[in-house]
């Protein structure tokens, strides 16, 4: 485990007494008040007689945890635990950081969106909904606690490959900033999961009794984004200055929220940014190991949604970054979406999906699906695809095929299905090692176990956005940076791949293990926050005392003598 930092919860004088406190997650410390707080707090009677510290609490917690039969109780049983005693629960998932990062993040995060009013306890962040569009300034001033570094705020339309789930997506945000605190040591006090109700088009959800959110179909157009701009002006009013995170909205409000507000605040959309950074880290890592130059890549995309264009926006930058000319770097994508491979003769692509659109010369002739279209399989065949990214939310798509055509014409092929939570992969690793005689470099966006082959052990790295928020959240918050940028993401992406354990040993993950995680966060926060300082974006400190910021700003839970 990572060393204590700055360990700590809320003061505990001049706030809540008695039961009150009790009931006060964030200064809650349970069986380990000590006596003489006891005394000075009214908890006489209310504890049992025994005091123990947190590592007592946090075994006695894990015994507890041990009893629950499936993942979602093991949710269940993480959230009220949250919802009872943070210090506790933070302390829980950094001693078992690999066991319960899939626990209460993806994938059993979305069963909990899934069942969100089923599971329902007590209330955690904010729900803004639609009805309630003229009140955003007293919502957001009713909040749990004055002062916020982060808020995660989602819609819920696009929630994982699980698509729409209303205010449930609220259990997005909420697994996030447990994230965010966890690894980037973002105080849990300061951060605010916010759900946006603007209602649902899930049907399931609509006509379920015991839906807690909106019950009205969707609001769009106009009205949408009338709403998000009333939002964002009460953010900038109540709370100026704090990082906001766009999560899991739908693509084709994605891209133009982030393009409206990115100037203006300090916010960034993690599905392409984030997604965008973590991707290139991974990248850089494989790339390595193959010993070929990022230039000499030829890349294949299943899915044109917001992430995958975000990905191949930050990859096209390093292809451009390594030697090739722009026009030269965009000939190297070739992107398949639902409606087949992205090329000139489409009038379906938005401005930014134009950009990887072949030229009609370099499909003409090309074999099509019964539907008219450029298929992957046929993109595979044609193009000696040195990577191919999957973000298309289909589970299995990267059929046996496929995978063996892109390794007979490639040596180590590069193989990420980035898609979650686990149904929604593109493919398992154990088929991809199996179907490329273990020569694959794989990374996937949910959590898969390492796989044998032949007698070695193939780690398989999480190539998910976790790399990444919690570790930029962590470099604005310690620098006071105004804006994040795409410089600054590049800047978290290479700072990610020059970790990666496959630099130092070919059969090395491409990224690191979560039980290094935290002091991976620092390093890429050091290097987001030194691009904020470079371009002007941050006040200026010498790098000694960047990283002494960095490293203060990480949170470790704990209990301060009061
Ligand atoms: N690993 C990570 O960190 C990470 C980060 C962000 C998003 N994701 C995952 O990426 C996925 C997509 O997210 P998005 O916001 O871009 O969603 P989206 O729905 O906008 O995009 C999906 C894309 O896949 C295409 N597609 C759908 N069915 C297809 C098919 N049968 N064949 C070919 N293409 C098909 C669609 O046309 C679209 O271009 C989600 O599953 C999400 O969980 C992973
Ligand atoms: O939430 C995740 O696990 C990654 C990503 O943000 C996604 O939407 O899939
Ligand atoms: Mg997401």
């Amino acid at each position: 485990m990572d060393t204590p930092r700055t360990p700590g919860s809320t003061r505990l004088d001049g706030g809540p007494r008695g039961a009150e406190l009790l009931d006060d997650p964030v200064r809650n410390r349970g069986t380990a008040f000590t006596e003489d707080e006891r005394a000075r707090l009214g908890l006489h009677g209310l504890l049992p007689p025994h005091v123990e510290g947190l590592d007592e609490q946090a075994a006695r917690a894990y015994e507890a945890y041990g009893l629950k039969d499936d993942d979602l109780e093991r949710h269940i049983y993480l959230r009220a635990l949250q919802d009872t005693n943070e210090v506790l629960f933070y302390r829980l998932l950094l001693d078992h950081i690999e066991e319960m990062t899939p626990i209460v993040y993806t994938p059993v995060v979305a069963k909990a969106c899934e069942r969100f009013s089923h599971i329902y306890r007590r209330p955690r962040g904010l729900f803004v909904s639609y009805p309630m569009r003229d009140a955003i300034p007293t919502l957001l001033a009713n909040r749990p606690n004055r002062e916020v570094d982060v808020i995660v705020v989602t819609d819920g339309e696009r929630i994982l490959g699980i698509g729409d789930q209303g205010a449930g997506g609220l259990g997005i945000p909420i697994g996030k900033l447990s994230l965010y605190t966890l690894i980037g040591g973002i105080r849990p006090e300061r951060t605010l999961p916010i759900v946006l109700d603007v209602g649902t088009n899930n049907a399931e959800r609509l006509e379920d009794p015991e839906y807690l959110g909106w019950r009205h179909e969707r609001i769009g157009g106009e009205d949408y984004f009338d709403f998000i701009d009333q939002f964002v002006g009460a953010v900038e009013r109540e709370l100026p200055g704090v990082c906001l995170q766009w999560e899991d909205f739908a693509t084709p409000h994605a891209r133009p929220i982030l393009e409206r507000y990115r100037d203006r605040l300090l916010t960034f959309n993690d599905d392409i940014q984030g997604t965008a950074a973590v991707a290139l880290g991974a990248l850089l890592g494989a790339i390595g190991v193959t010993g070929k130059r990022l230039r000499d890549q030829q890349i294949v995309f299943l899915g044109a949604g917001s992430a995958a264009v975000g990905v191949a926006d930050y990859l096209r930058a390093a292809l451009v970054q390594d030697g090739l000319s722009e026009a030269e770097a965009r000939g190297r994508f070739w992107m398949v979406d639902k409606d087949g491979l992205l090329h000139a003769g489409r009038p379906d692509l938005t401005p930014d999906q134009r950009v990887y659109a072949q030229p009609e010369d370099r499909v003409a002739g090309r074999p099509r699906t019964s539907r008219g279209a450029v298929g992957l399989a046929d993109v595979i065949g044609r193009v000696e695809a040195t990577v191919l990214i999957g973000l298309s939310t289909v589970g299995g798509a990267f059929a046996e095929p496929i995978v063996r055509e892109m390794a007979r014409k490639v040596d180590r092929p590069v193989i990420f299905p980035l898609s979650n939570p686990t149904a929604r992969s593109e493919a398992s690793p154990e088929d991809l090692i199996r179907w490329t005689g273990g020569r694959a470099l794989v990374a996937t966006g949910s959590p898969y176990p390492p796989v044998r082959h032949e007698g070695r052990t193939i780690p398989i790295a999480q190539c998910n956005n976790v790399f990444i928020f919690p570790a930029v959240g962590l470099g604005v918050v310690a620098t006071g940076a105004r804006r994040v940028t795409d410089a600054m993401m590049l800047a978290a992406a290479r700072a990610l791949g020059g970790q990666s354990p496959a630099l130092a040993d070919p059969n090395g993950s491409l990224l690191p293990a979560l039980r290094d995680i935290r002091a991976v966060a620092r390093a890429i926060a050091e290097a987001v926050g030194a691009e904020a300082q470079r371009a002007g974006l941050a006040p200026q400190t010498t790098p000694e005392e960047l990283r002494a910021r960095v490293a203060a700003a990480q949170w470790t839970p704990g209990y301060p003598q009061a």
